[in-house]
């Protein structure tokens, strides 16, 4: 599969790129972001965390704001940041809203028309991008593990708990947890799944979790002040189920933070620790 780059850029003696490339499951190009730290571009084979976005987000957002690479340099981490859905697909009201349709494809496959024919983050990140990436990267791709904010925690978390043998370690900011049972995700559920609920559990967190619990030690960083906490995001579901379940869960309420990348930057050194120290060779 051709891979076409869009950009690249020195950063921390590593490599900041963004890059296109054709995708089936997602009917369409797809584009990613992907930093190598220098230890990376010395020839080692270093592990590989990938950051799952949020509602309205693209490759771009995290890269730019999350101050990631900076600590991936120092610990040697290769990053990989995808885009969160298909894009110009010309369904109708693909683009009317910012929690459905583009910008908006909760990491799962589709299986209602129209969105079937491209809605289909769960193959792409699970088979296409996994495919790409290890064609044109050299990493050591035995040891990944994931992490993602908001609907992208919902991603990292759900993909972990379906897919624990290839991305081993796991964190989230503000996650969306329990989708359910909350607004966003029961209209996206609605809208990709149909109303059988019994399909939804298959991208629910507290489900997965209840179903089968993770070796992992999960780390989730959830701000006081952040407008969707009561509403969309409710940790203290999972924090329940986890307890429940004996899964290792360090939740942390961090006083005064909002939604914001302003949040994940202060706290991605965690994360990336949190990583780095689960996946050391
Ligand atoms: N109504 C808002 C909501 C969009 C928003 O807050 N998006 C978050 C993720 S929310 C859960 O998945 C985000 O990361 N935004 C991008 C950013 O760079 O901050 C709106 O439409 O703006």
């Amino acid at each position: 599969m051709a891979l076409e780059t869009i950009a690249e850029n020195r950063c921390f003696d590593g490599l900041q790129g963004v890059y296109r490339h054709e995708s089936e499951a997602c009917n369409g190009p797809m584009r990613f972001a992907l930093y190598r730290p220098p230890q990376a571009l010395a020839g080692e084979a270093c592990p590989v965390v990938t950051f799952l976005s949020g509602l309205t987000c693209t490759e771009e957002n995290f890269t730019v704001k999350a101050g990631a690479q900076r600590m991936a340099a120092e610990l040697g981490l290769i990053l990989v940041a995808p885009d969160t859905s298909p894009r110009n697909q010309g369904i109708a009201g693909e683009d009317d809203s910012y929690d459905f349709g583009s910008g908006a494809g909760f990491y799962l496959d589709a299986t209602q028309a129209p969105w079937s024919k491209a809605y289909r983050m769960e193959s792409y990140l699970t088979r296409e991008l996994p495919a790409v990436l290890e064609e044109y990267f050299q990493a050591d791709w035995s040891r990944q593990g994931i992490m993602g904010h908001s609907m992208g925690g919902h991603g990292a978390l759900t993909l972990h708990f379906k897919n624990r043998e290839r991305w081993q370690s796991v964190s989230a900011f503000a996650p969306i947890v329990a989708p359910m049972q909350v607004p966003w995700g029961q209209k996206a559920f609605t809208g990709y799944l149909g109303d059988d609920r019994s399909t939804w559990e298959a991208y629910d967190a507290c489900a997965l979790v209840r179903e089968k619990p993770s070796r992992a030690e999960i780390l989730i960083d959830q701000g006081t002040a952040d407008n969707f906490l009561n509403e969309q995001l409710r940790p203290e579901l999972f924090e329940q189920a986890c307890r429940d379940t004996g899964q290792p869960l360090k939740l942390r309420m961090q006083e005064g933070y909002d939604h914001s990348y302003f949040f994940i930057a202060s706290f991605i050194e965690d994360h990336l620790r949190h990583h780095a120290t689960a996946l050391r060779g």
